[in-house]
């Protein structure tokens, strides 16, 4: 927790005009915004060595966290912001210098100029600025995401240290800043400003909003397409059968040659290329699926003949008696009777399952081109969270399982996720983590921080930070009433952003209820099925009771309790909706 941050304009013209201090008011609001439960001292000093160095000392003395000087740092004779500092400090932190003069340099070669120093003297962080706005304002968006950390680590607070790693893990730096304002706590609304809307109105926004998610498509190993959408036709190159084969284990035989004895000329498996052909009076054994020799045009199954001659030794069958006339084609599978030679197989839009995958596979197909589904980051929000997978829980502290419950969700429903990781209730790590996750995705599902708690600040970010639509950002639902969907552009691509409520069963159903939909839609897939009325029951989830009521336009309320079950009435039908999505 950072209580307490000094900043020090040292400049010989702006102590004698305080009026033209403009680095060190600029570097106070960057403060404050970054602080703003902090007191920000500010103090303006000529270039004096010994005064500078005393007024550290006093600082850093008296528990300031953070001291940020502005000017003297250059090579003028009366500059040395440095030298003080370095008079102050037991250990310099030179890569922040480096880092400072690094990017300082891609901008101007006069950043070659500047001689700021960083360092630490007790649990103080010090670090000079240049003297200019303008330098100020780059210099500090270099420092920015380290000094938070930097503070943690002086000030050994272990939980905040630890939850930077975590976020840093995750690529959440603070690169970024917020225009929300949480310090005027007293000033939120007290009412939420986001209108409810009914689920029918929801679902409707999310298939028109969805909808226009641009089509692209992938050609995808045929054995990783089950429920995925065609979207190229695929045509049968070759007839099935290609040949034409046995329907029975049997006798190949003429249908002119009508009932009685035949001689077993030949015996054909399944996989023997066919013999020469036959000649009246004759057959061939032959098995099922085995190709009819030439001559053959039917089959009579081993159940409809009768033995009349075989070799002393039982190995060889020479005749047969056919007990019943066969009839032409009976029991062959004439070629291309399957499927014949430029058949449709799957039609574009088809949603391909095991049989329609066995018959491409049949057909000779490696591949199938379909529609792309959207890339889905997941993001859990909240200071109370920790990773599931660390071994001792933090006090106040809860492990996150909504990412992962959400991830095997969407993953029973086709979609794979990138995780985005947990982010603290800041704005400037929700900016920080919310924009690595729509670089990463097309569409984000957030979990927490969407009620009316002064660290919910989704929504807010949302709108301030990146200017987004908010579609919705309250349904006439339990559980899930916060549910929000936003969309934003980010680099030049519209993504799509679900911010779904923290409590588990509100995440879990909303995820089901509005992502999953959401996600079919832009997949090429039609929106769930309309849903049935019934309920949902806490003893069996999937199960629906039946409900005496006929079907209603009403939003998803409870209706009367069901007459015949036991199932207690437990939550609303958009919630036994789910099971039909
Ligand atoms: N004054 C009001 N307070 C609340 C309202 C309201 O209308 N007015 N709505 C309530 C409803 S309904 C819900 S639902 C929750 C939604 O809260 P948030 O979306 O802001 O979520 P959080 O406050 O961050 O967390 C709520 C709850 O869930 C736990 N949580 C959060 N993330 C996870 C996770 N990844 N894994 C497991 N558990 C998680 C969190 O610890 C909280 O207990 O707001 C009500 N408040
Ligand atoms: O609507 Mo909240 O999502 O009740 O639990
Ligand atoms: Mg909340």
């Amino acid at each position: 927790m950072v209580k307490a941050v000094a900043i020090i304009t040292v400049s010989d013209t702006c102590y004698k005009d305080h009026s033209k201090d403009t680095s060190g008011p600029k570097l106070a609001e960057f403060a404050r915004e970054m602080f703003p439960e902090a007191n920000i001292h500010t103090l303006i000093i000529p270039d004096e060595k010994e005064l500078i160095e005393r007024e550290l000392r006093d600082y850093c003395d008296s528990n300031t966290d953070l001291v940020l000087t502005t000017g003297g740092t250059g090579l003028a004779y009366r500059d040395v912001t440095p030298e003080a500092t370095k008079a102050v400090i037991q250990k310099e932190v030179p890569a922040i210098s480096i880092a400072i003069a690094t990017e300082s340099l891609k901008k101007t070669p006069m950043a070659m100029l500047s001689r700021s120093v960083a360092g630490v003297r007790d649990k103080t962080l010090i670090i000079n600025f240049p003297g200019s706005k303008k330098a100020v304002i780059e210099c500090f968006e270099v420092v920015r995401p380290v000094i938070s950390h930097a503070i943690s680590l002086l000030q050994n607070d272990t939980q905040e240290v630890r939850s930077i790693h975590d976020s840093l893990q995750f690529g959440h730096t603070c690169t970024h800043h917020s225009n929300v304002d949480i310090s005027k706590v007293a000033l939120r609304p007290r009412v939420s400003p986001y209108p409810m809307v009914e689920m029918s109105e929801a679902w409707r926004i999310i298939d028109e909003v969805m909808g226009k998610w641009p089509e692209h498509f992938e050609i995808v190993p045929l054995d990783q397409c089950l429920g995925r959408v065609v979207a190229q036709p695929l045509t049968a190159m070759e007839p099935m059968p290609p040949f034409n084969a046995s329907v029975k284990d049997g006798y190949a035989c003429m249908s002119l040659d009508g009932a009685g004895v035949r001689r077993v000329r030949t015996s054909l498996m399944a996989g023997d290329p066919p013999t020469t052909p036959l000649m009246p009076g004759e057959c061939a054994r032959i098995n099922t699926g085995a190709p009819l020799p030439a001559g053959a045009d039917c089959v009579v199954q081993v159940e409809d003949t009768k033995l009349v001659s075989a070799s002393d030794d039982g190995k060889v069958e020479l005749e047969v008696e056919i007990l019943v006339a066969p009839k032409k084609h009976q029991d062959v599978r004439l070629i291309g009777s399957d499927i014949p030679m430029g058949t449709v197989l799957v039609k574009k839009g088809d949603i391909l399952d095991a049989p329609q995958m066995g018959m491409i596979a049949g057909a000779g197909f490696q591949n199938v081109t379909i529609r792309g589904n959207p890339k889905v980051a997941i993001l859990s929000t909240g200071n109370e969270l920790q990773e599931p997978s660390e071994k001792k829980l933090r006090p106040a502290h809860i492990r996150d399982s909504n990412k992962t419950m959400l991830k095997i969700l969407l993953r029973e429903h086709g979609f794979e996720t990138i995780d985005c990781g947990i982010v603290r209730d800041s704005p400037e790590q929700l900016v920080a983590a919310i924009s690595e996750a729509l670089r990463r995705a097309d569409v984000l599902v957030c979990t927490g921080g969407v009620s009316m708690g002064e660290r919910d600040l989704l929504k807010p970010v949302l709108l301030k930070d990146f200017g987004a639509t908010l579609h919705f950002g309250r349904l006439q639902m339990k559980p899930g009433k916060p549910t929000t969907f936003a969309t934003c552009l980010y680099e030049g691509k519209t993504k799509y952003i679900f911010g779904l409520p923290g409590n588990p069963v509100s995440a879990y159903v909303c995820c089901l209820l509005v992502v999953v939909r959401a996600l079919r839609v832009c997949g090429g897939r039609a929106a769930p099925r309309r849903r049935r009325r019934g309920r949902a029951c806490a003893c069996a989830p999937a199960r629906r009771c039946r409900s005496t009521r006929g079907p209603s336009t009403r939003a998803p309320r409870c209706a009367s309790p069901p007459p015949a079950t036991t199932c207690p009435p437990r939550t609303s039908s958009a919630a036994s909706a789910a099971a039909d999505c």
